[in-house]
Formats: C-alpha cells, sequence, structure tokens
C-alpha cells in the first residue's frame, strides 16, 4: 500500500512504464536514475533513523522499538519475503554497527 500522503508525481515515479520506448539504453538510463533515488533515499533515512535512536536513547529511551519496527515491515509486505528481506536491511543500516 502506498501513502496517499505522499505526492512523488514531480520524481516520475509512474509505475506504468509503457511510454519508455522498447530500447535498451533508454530503460538501463531509467534504471540508473532511479537506482540514484533509491540510494539517496536509503542513505537519508539511515541518516535519520540513526539520529532518532540517538534522540530517543539520549532521553533514556530503548535503543529498538519493537513496534515501530513492525510497521516498517508491514509497509514492505506488498513486496513478498523480498520485502521482508529489504524492509530488514533498512532497519539494520539505521542500526548501525551496534546492532551487528
Ligand atoms: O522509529 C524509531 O523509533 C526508530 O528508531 C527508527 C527505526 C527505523 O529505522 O525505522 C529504527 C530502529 C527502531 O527499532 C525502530 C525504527
Amino acid at each position: 500500500m502506498s501513502n496517499p500522503d505522499l505526492d512523488l508525481s514531480a520524481v516520475g515515479l509512474d509505475l506504468n512504464v509503457d511510454h519508455i520506448p522498447d530500447d535498451i539504453d533508454d530503460l538501463r538510463k531509467e534504471i540508473d536514475r532511479l537506482d540514484a533515488i533509491i540510494l539517496a533515499a536509503v542513505k537519508r533515512r539511515t541518516a535519520v533513523s540513526k539520529k532518532v535512536g540517538r534522540a530517543r536513547m539520549a532521553s533514556g529511551g530503548p535503543r529498538l522499538v519493537h513496534s515501530r519496527e513492525v510497521k516498517v515491515l508491514d509497509r514492505f509486505a506488498e513486496l513478498g519475503q523480498e520485502g521482508h528481506t529489504l524492509a530488514m536491511t533498512l532497519l539494520r543500516l539505521g542500526r548501525g554497527p551496534l546492532g551487528r
């Protein structure tokens, strides 16, 4: 399920790719563009997640919050087992070295 409050129309993430020509170079260019967006988003998510963790621990809270992690896993559930693996990877990146 996607987030209805999030307007991604300017970013070009339409699921319909019919308008992209069946040209391998064009298609690979779009993959390269998407990978750059995904990498930037993952890096920013990691930075924010680490910051939340630091703020929570500084106020005496736990290092991990199970209920929040379940929400993240649920968000990616539509992608099946690979979605679970992806969500776990995101959570691990946010936990940093202490979580390994
Ligand atoms: O939401 C939080 O409280 C976070 O610390 C962020 C986050 C996450 O990366 O989504 C990271 C660790 C917690 O166990 C739960 C979730």
